[in-house]
């Protein structure tokens, strides 16, 4: 039998950032209890600005031993490194140092390489060394356009598991993003959503048969998936 996506529809925008921080960690505690290594892929926007700070300050994240933790990140906004609209630096801010036993990889900077294509390889390497064959859990947002990572719509869609994308309607243009085939490789995903900007895109991503061009999020509207909205997203 078909499992669908469940959706959980909070209240507002703060019990939805506390509720999926809450549920975060104790997925992660569920999985680092049992197995070596957990791996875990994050996004930028509202998951690492709010939802990340309040896992840092969710009273169980300073008792657990997170060394068993490795975060990737499922895109990123080439530009240097020490420039803080990298998703990576406002997802390390947010955490407060609560994760800092963990293993983190981060997506190169426009210092470490000449260009998003050879960043995007790198990564591509690493990812197909460590996971097998995708994140335990991913933890992404979606934009009011649908959508998920770096994948836009009516943009051509990689094949690999990581990609240069050098034409973001969203700034800026050009930025490294992991594949739609890597996040439906999940075994789980919570994609958390907020504002009455997200209602649209939310009611076709789990509307059938439309077509992923048109929402990227449609194509992670499947089994394993969590979406965790607030009541202005989820159109009420
Ligand atoms: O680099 C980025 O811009 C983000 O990683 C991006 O993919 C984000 O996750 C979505 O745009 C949703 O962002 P919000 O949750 O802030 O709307």
């Amino acid at each position: 039998m078909l499992v669908p996506s469940k959706t959980i529809v909070y209240a507002t925008r703060n019990i939805l950032a506390r509720a999926s921080a809450a549920r975060i960690v104790l997925a992660l505690s569920d999985l680092l209890a049992s197995k070596e290594a957990v791996h875990v892929g994050i996004a930028g926007g509202f998951v690492s600005n709010h939802v990340l700070k309040e896992v840092a300050r969710f009273p169980l994240s300073a008792d657990l031993d997170w060394s068993g933790l490795h975060v990737w990140w499922v895109d990123e906004r080439f530009v240097g490194s020490d420039r803080s609209e990298r998703n990576d630096a406002q997802a390390l801010a947010a955490l407060d140092g609560i994760w800092d036993s963990a293993h983190f990889h981060r997506i190169g900077s426009a210092n470490d390489f000449s260009t998003a294509t050879e960043a995007a390889k790198a990564y591509q390497a690493e990812l197909e060394a460590e996971l097998t064959p995708s994140f335990d859990l991913a933890i992404l947002g979606m934009g009011p356009d649908g959508h998920v990572a770096s994948i836009f719509p009516s943009r051509p869609a990689g094949e690999q598991s990581a990609y240069a994308v050098f034409d973001s309607p969203k700034p800026p243009a050009i930025r490294v993003t992991v594949s739609m085939g890597l996040l439906r490789a999940c075994k789980k995903r919570f994609i958390i959503l907020s504002g009455e900007e997200k209602s649209t895109a939310f009611a076709k991503a789990i509307a059938a048969g439309i077509s992923s061009e048109k929402c990227p999020a449609a194509a992670l509207n499947m089994s394993g998936t969590y979406w965790l909205t607030d009541l202005a997203a989820a159109g009420n």
